[in-house]
Parts: C-alpha cells; sequence; structure tokens
C-alpha cells in the first residue's frame, strides 16, 4: 500500500520490485550531526541507481512538454539533480550535451573567475550568504529549467530566480526532490511550475522534518 513506507536498504535490489510513488525517499538518512546541518541527507538516495533514475524520472514528469534551452543547478548539491533525458544519470553531462542542451551552475561565493553577478539570500541556516552566476550564458528569452536538491524556506531558490530573471532568462520551471510548504516553498509554487518527489500522503511527514521511515533507520555498520 502506497502509505506503507518500507525501510529500503541501500544496496537492496528493487529493480524488479512493483516500486510505490516515491519509494526512494525512504533512503535518506536523518541529520545526526545536531542543528547546523539541514535536518536530513537527501544525497544517500544518489547512491542507488534505481532511486536516482526513478527520482529524475519523476521530477522531469512536468516538464516532458516544455521546451527547455538551458539547465540551471544549484550548488553543490543541485548538481547531481542534472536531467538524464532518457538515459543514465551517471553521464548526464554527455547526454546534456548530445541533446544540445547546456548546464549552468550557479555557485555559492567566491568559486567563479570570470566575471559575475551576485544576490544575496538567507537560507534555512539564517546565516547571509551569496550566490554567483557568469554572466555570459543567460541571454533575454533563454528558456530556463532550475534545479536544486531541497526549497525549505525558499531563500536559495529565489536568489536563483532572481539571478535568472535579471538577465533576461525566462524560469520554465523549477524542480527539487522537495518544495517544503514554507511561505518560501508556497511563493515558488504559485509562481512557476514546479515538481517535486513527495506523494500527498507524506507531505506533512516533510513540512513537520520528520520522515516515519527515520524510525526504521539503520547506519550500516563498518
Ligand atoms: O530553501 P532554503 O532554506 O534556502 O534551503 C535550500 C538550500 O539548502 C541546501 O543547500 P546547502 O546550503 O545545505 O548545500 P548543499 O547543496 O551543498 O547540500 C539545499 O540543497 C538548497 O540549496
Ligand atoms: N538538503 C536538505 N535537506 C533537508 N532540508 C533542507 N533544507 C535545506 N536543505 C536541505
Amino acid at each position: 500500500m502506497p502509505g506503507d513506507n518500507p525501510c529500503v536498504c541501500l544496496h537492496q535490489d528493487r529493480t524488479t520490485d512493483k516500486r510505490s510513488q516515491g519509494w526512494y525517499l525512504a533512503l535518506m538518512a536523518p541529520n545526526e550531526r545536531g542543528p547546523n546541518y539541514a535536518w536530513l541527507d537527501p544525497s544517500r538516495l544518489y547512491c542507488h541507481q534505481q532511486a536516482l533514475q526513478d527520482c529524475i524520472h519523476d521530477l522531469l514528469q512536468p516538464f516532458k512538454t516544455d521546451y527547455i534551452d538551458l539547465v540551471v543547478g544549484i550548488d553543490a548539491m543541485g548538481f547531481i539533480l542534472e536531467p538524464p533525458w532518457r538515459q543514465s544519470p551517471s553521464v548526464c553531462a554527455a547526454i546534456a550535451s548530445r541533446l544540445g542542451k547546456g548546464f549552468l551552475a550557479i555557485r555559492k561565493a567566491g568559486h567563479l573567475c570570470v566575471e559575475t553577478k551576485d544576490q544575496t539570500y538567507v537560507d534555512y541556516s539564517g546565516r547571509e550568504k551569496l550566490l554567483e552566476v557568469r554572466t555570459d550564458t543567460i541571454t533575454p528569452g533563454l528558456r530556463i529549467l532550475l534545479v536544486d536538491q531541497w526549497i525549505e524556506t525558499g531563500g536559495t531558490m529565489q536568489a536563483a530566480i532572481k539571478l535568472v530573471e535579471n538577465q533576461g532568462g525566462v524560469v520554465v520551471g523549477v524542480a527539487a526532490i522537495c518544495i517544503e510548504d514554507s511561505i518560501g516553498g508556497k511563493w515558488v509554487r504559485e509562481r512557476y511550475k514546479c515538481s517535486d518527489c513527495v506523494p500527498d500522503h507524506m507531505r506533512s511527514q516533510f513540512n513537520s522534518h520528520f520522515l516515519e521511515s527515520f524510525k526504521r533507520f539503520e547506519t550500516p555498520q563498518p
């Protein structure tokens, strides 16, 4: 049953199982390191080949018929979810290239050695931060899919949207594993076509920052 959220093992082979919607979300690890960290670690699901494929498939469903010129990912984990249209996720850059789509990285401050536009923001940590993007890529009218791992307060995504739109880019859509029902998350949803991976019956768990699967979560022993 879809509400049944099994404890999914990282190395369990689910390729032949009947997979329920969002099954791979149970692979995400709870925060065990305290308040300076995000409340969970979604990146554990990227280690599982089927989980990564299903996650990206789900994220892209709503955009199948949209024309997209460029995929823009937010530093750092947003880079992983660059869509691997039609092929394996491990070769996403090659696929983007074959399809004639580029990938633009919006970076956290201090990494780019070229001319940049920047935008300050405050994220879930409450700290003021800076995003930067190169100025030689986004041209007026360019149709962009913005991708990040997660939207909690929405501060990071709102800053990325400003960077794109201030250069004339058109945000066709916003994709993240979870867009929480925060004020900022709702702001993004109300203004842009969005996709996330959270089934309706699990949304309250995400908004309260505790997943049922955490109760059964076991960290593998070394
Ligand atoms: O909605 P917000 O409250 O702004 O938070 C969302 C941002 O926070 C996380 O990134 P983080 O800075 O933890 O770095 P990471 O991508 O390298 O994990 C996440 O990947 C988003 O970029
Ligand atoms: N990676 C993440 N996981 C969970 N909550 C988040 N909030 C912001 N980033 C997050």
